[in-house]
């Protein structure tokens, strides 16, 4: 299996934005680097999903880079994606590694080491392991971890933890000091004034 990407870019398809725009910008600085993961809105239909996660894939091929699927693991299957991501709500961890087989890139949501472990002898190939700083972009989250909160988690695990929540450039250092391989982002990129130059400062962060 190919090394996993550091800089994960998670689409935002709120209402005004455009993630296809945001993908594309991201692609053509950080290129195999990056880590598309589609991730739509409960309220949007499977085709919606479909068609969205088919669109990224055919951009993320042009440069060789990942896409994974948030929650819905028939249509990352469906398209061709390399996996999925899964937390508390979604299918349990074993069940998502048994839809995806062997060879799927399987993360799951962990906030603590207990479940961080439970997870990965479940069969996620990384963990998602957040908020480490508050966030306008999802509701319903406990209180921020902090990068103490990140590193409890990667002293538990032999998997990559993509630390996620509140992630700008700025922030990157010290998640990586406290052992994060890479980091996730919503708002960092779509909500920059230029998503491409957003995009180049998170790898650079990433790779000091
Ligand atoms: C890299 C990464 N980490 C955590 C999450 C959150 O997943 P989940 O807990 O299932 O919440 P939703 O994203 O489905 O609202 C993630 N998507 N990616
Ligand atoms: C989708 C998501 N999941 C989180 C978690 O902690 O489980 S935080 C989050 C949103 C991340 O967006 P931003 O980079 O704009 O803070
Ligand atoms: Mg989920």
């Amino acid at each position: 299996m190919p090394s996993l990407g550091r800089l994960h870019l998670i689409t935002d398809t709120r209402p005004g934005r455009d993630p296809l725009a945001v993908v594309r910008a991201a692609l053509t600085v950080a290129h195999a680097d990056l880590v598309v993961q589609v991730r739509v809105g409960d309220s949007a239909t499977d085709r919606e999903a479909y068609d969205l996660t088919r669109r990224v894939l055919a951009l993320c091929a042009s440069y060789r880079a990942t896409c994974l699927v948030n929650d819905r693991l028939h249509v990352a299957l469906a398209v061709g994606a390399a996996g999925g991501h899964v937390g508390a709500d979604d299918l349990p961890v074993a069940a998502a590694r048994r839809v995806l087989g062997p060879t799927g890139v399987l993360g799951a949501t962990a906030r603590a080491p207990g479940p961080a472990r439970e997870a990965v002898a479940a069969g996620a190939s990384y963990l998602g392991v957040g908020p480490c700083h508050t966030t306008s972009t999802k509701t319903g989250l406990p209180d921020p971890i902090g990068p103490a909160g990140v590193r409890a988690v990667v002293d538990a695990v032999d998997v990559p933890v993509i630390a996620i929540g509140g992630v700008t450039a700025a922030r990157v250092p010290a998640l990586r000091a406290a052992g994060a391989y890479g980091v996730a982002v919503v708002g960092a990129v779509s909500t920059a004034a230029d998503p491409a130059r957003a995009t180049a400062e998170l790898i650079e962060a990433l790779t000091c």
